[in-house]
């Protein structure tokens, strides 16, 4: 796969993308330019492919049986499906943090550690460890427990230990599919204040169902819909401000005024 070096100014950019399940295409043509260290977020109704776009992009779909794509998903000029991309590589520059926090029956600092004892780190743990957990903005609240285990931890903690699991792999790009779906409000607005925080070194991609979040947590927003043969469509795209003000699309429009009453 030849560098493209004119792709190289984005995080990640999508070259019509489409991804299927078995027959079913679930996506089509996706042209979409992720821009670095801002936070975009991907919406529009229930079964538009928002999640199978953002799995596309770390191959967790690789794990569902019948999957498969068409296009390009290119990061750092490379296409991410290229045959020389090793999937587990990839998952470790493009982290994912899910709807439900997910910390293994382990210690705080066993889940932060995790990933790297994997990857054979040769650091300093203790550091690694405290770094990861002072970028989840979860630090102070566990520096005297790291031995407690990441499940006594209440929803919104877990999430942020999740968060900086992720973290301790050394990220470029940090996917949240719809992480607040399971916190309360306040707990929210803490992970929201986090990925403000986290976007100033890493790239931050979220799928969420909350318009408000949307609106005020993202820089870039990505409306998705249905089309009439139930693949998922890309409608607009574009700075959030200008989707939430002056969408150009009608479509966009319904959705954004219809769930804001
Ligand atoms: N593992 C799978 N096998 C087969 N079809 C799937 C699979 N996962 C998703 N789909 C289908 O692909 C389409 C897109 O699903 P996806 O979960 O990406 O949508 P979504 O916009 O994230 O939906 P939601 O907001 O409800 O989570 C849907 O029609 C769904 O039924």
């Amino acid at each position: 796969m030849s560098e493209q070096n004119h792709s190289n100014h984005y995080a990640i950019e999508t070259r019509n993308l489409n991804l299927y399940y078995g027959n079913f295409r679930a996506v089509k043509e996706v042209n979409l330019q992720i821009v670095p260290r801002k936070i975009t977020a991907i919406i529009g109704p229930s079964g538009c492919g928002k999640s199978t776009v953002l799995r596309s992009f770390n191959r967790m779909n690789d794990f569902v049986p019948g999957f498969r794509m068409e296009g390009e998903i290119l990061f750092h000029g490379k296409n991410l499906y290229a045959p020389d991309v090793d999937p587990v590589q990839v998952r470790q520059y493009i982290g994912m943090v899910f709807q439900k926090p997910n910390p293994f029956p382990k210690s705080i600092y066993e889940n932060v550690a995790w990933g790297a004892r994997i990857n054979g780190y040769k650091g300093n743990m203790d550091e690694l460890v405290e770094e990861a957990l002072r970028g989840a903005a979860l630090w102070d609240e566990v520096k005297d427990n790291l031995k407690k285990s990441g499940l006594s931890l209440s929803g919104g903690q877990q999430q942020r230990l999740c968060i900086a699991r992720a973290l301790a792999v050394k990220p470029e790009i940090i996917l949240m599919d719809e992480p607040c779906s399971a916190l309360d409000p306040i707990a929210t607005l803490k992970i929201e204040d986090l990925m403000r925080e986290l976007s100033q070194n890493y790239t931050i991609i979220i799928v969420t169902h909350n318009m408000q979040q949307a609106a005020r947590a993202s820089d870039y927003t990505a409306f998705f819909t249905m089309d009439e043969d139930r693949a998922g469509v890309m409608v607009e795209y574009g700075e959030t401000s200008q989707i939430f003000t002056t969408p150009r699309d009608k479509r966009t429009e319904d959705y954004i005024t219809g769930r804001f009453g």
